[in-house]
């Protein structure tokens, strides 16, 4: 497959970013970099950056040793190649990625800002036309890639962002673990996230497009009953991988939830296409975005609305199960490696000059008043859903679950735990942050 759109070029790394924009507040982190807000000096224009940072760190004592991350350096380069070819042709479903700059040491990825992480909204009462809507969103995105001969290989709800002018619109981004894919044969290796890995990736027969397909897949089912597609009983990320190779305990797809009235027909099927163990019969993206459960209208927007939640399903998974399970696989951004970039930050900003050198290298200016904007700015259905969570939270005085199981970060974030349900594999790259 191939879009004669979208160009590869290696001609993307400009010099200075200090000479055209402004750094404002982290955003979010991962494990060896950071997100944070951008402001164009010229226009004015409010971005995300993602910082990268190719140092190597010393694994024992967590040191920067100064010397550049070869594997690092070339998995950045890469991502940034993949990511600005995806953005050579426009498509609203993957984060649009404007410059990529370099120092040597801090790659700068500057991007479209998006509002909060897919998650965010996933909150109780998501109705089959909010879950049509989501994965009809994220097959877009994800067809989009592939036009453009690229496979993801990191498809998972932490990677879709919720952003466009009403921040209502699903995007794709984080292509870190991107590959292209050959004229000839198959790709090989394991990347991306234990829970939401394909089989044939696993079992190293070699895999093509339809990895991110059973991905896709994975996020639908987590959405739609509250839990993986795979749970063995050590939920460990190797567990995960080995339940996933070997289909053992087996996959089930709770037919039985249609059969009671307590899902479509059209949601099951849809899972079942995309989770299927033979790559050979598994739908395409295109194909997905056919299927009849994406033709389910949503709900009408209004920010009033209020949904009664579903009675709890006795099936559904347990909220501190998931959270456990999130807790497991969850990748730490290392706290060294933070304060490495942020002083790396520091001394560039000094170098560069600025209107807020010194301890206000970040513009903070009107943040909050942006934030309340943002808040007035965001469409109804989300409106709605946050203040679904508000009310249930003073209702039921923080009940963990959502309808769907899944407990969004709003709720999460008043038990002061992380949602993210995830661990990075990448074995491309053995190396690991320090932890001293
Ligand atoms: N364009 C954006 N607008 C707003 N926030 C963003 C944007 N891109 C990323 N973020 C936030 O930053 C976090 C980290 O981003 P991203 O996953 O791209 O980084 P990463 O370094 O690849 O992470 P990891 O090492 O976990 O893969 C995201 O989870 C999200 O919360």
């Amino acid at each position: 497959m191939g879009c004669g759109a979208c160009k590869a070029s290696d001609d993307v790394f400009e010099v200075n970013f200090y000479d055209s924009y402004k750094l404002g507040k982290k955003l979010g982190q991962g494990t060896f970099g950071q997100v944070r807000l951008a402001k164009d000096k010229f226009n004015d224009a409010e971005l995300a950056v993602k910082i990268v940072d190719v140092r190597h760190y010393d694994e024992k004592t967590g040191a920067c040793t100064g010397e550049i991350s070869r594997s690092r350096n070339k998995a950045t380069r890469d991502e940034i190649l993949h990511w600005k070819r995806i953005c050579a042709s426009n498509c609203e479903h993957v984060v649009k990625l404007h410059k990529a700059f370099s120092d040597n040491s801090l790659y700068y990825m500057v991007c479209e800002r998006c509002k909060r992480s897919m998650l965010d909204m996933t909150v109780d009462g998501l109705t089959e036309g909010d879950l049509s809507n989501m994965f009809q969103q994220m097959s877009k995105g994800i067809l989009h890639t592939h036009s453009c001969g690229i496979v993801h290989r990191d498809v998972k709800p932490d990677n879709f962002l919720w952003g466009g002018p009403t921040h209502s619109t699903l995007k794709l981004c984080d292509f870190g673990l991107a590959a292209t894919m050959p004229a000839v044969g198959k790709l090989g290796g394991i990347y991306g996230t234990a829970p939401y890995m394909a089989p044939e990736m696993l079992r190293g027969v070699g895999y093509d497009y339809l990895v991110d397909v059973w991905s896709l897949g994975a996020v639908a089912y987590l959405l739609s009953f509250g839990r993986f597609p795979y749970t063995p009983m050590e939920q460990t990320s190797a567990s995960m991988k080995d339940a996933i190779s070997k289909d053992s305990p087996a996959l089930r797809i709770p037919l039985e939830r249609a059969a009671e009235g307590r899902c479509s027909e059209q949601l099951i099927s849809f899972i079942a296409s995309s989770l299927c163990r033979d790559a050979t019969k598994r739908s395409s993206v295109q194909q997905l975005l056919q299927h009849p459960f994406l033709a389910i209208p949503s709900r009408p927007e209004s920010p009033t609305e209020e949904h009664e939640p579903a009675e709890p399903d006795p099936d559904s998974p347990r909220p501190m199960h998931v959270r456990s399970i999130a807790q497991n696989l969850m990748s730490r951004p290392s706290p060294t490696v933070q304060n490495g970039i942020d002083e790396l930050l520091q001394k560039l900003f000094d170098k560069h000059g600025g209107e807020a050198a010194g301890s206000n290298m970040f513009f903070s200016e009107g943040d909050e008043d942006k934030e309340k904007e943002q808040q007035d700015d965001v469409s109804p259905t989300m409106r709605a859903a946050d203040c679904r969570i508000r009310k249930k939270n003073s209702r039921r005085n923080v009940k963990h679950a959502t309808h769907s199981g899944v407990i969004s970060p709003a709720v999460m974030g008043q038990l002061g735990a992380n949602t993210s349900a995830s661990s990075e594999e990448n074995e491309g790259e053995p190396e690991s942050p320090p932890n001293p």
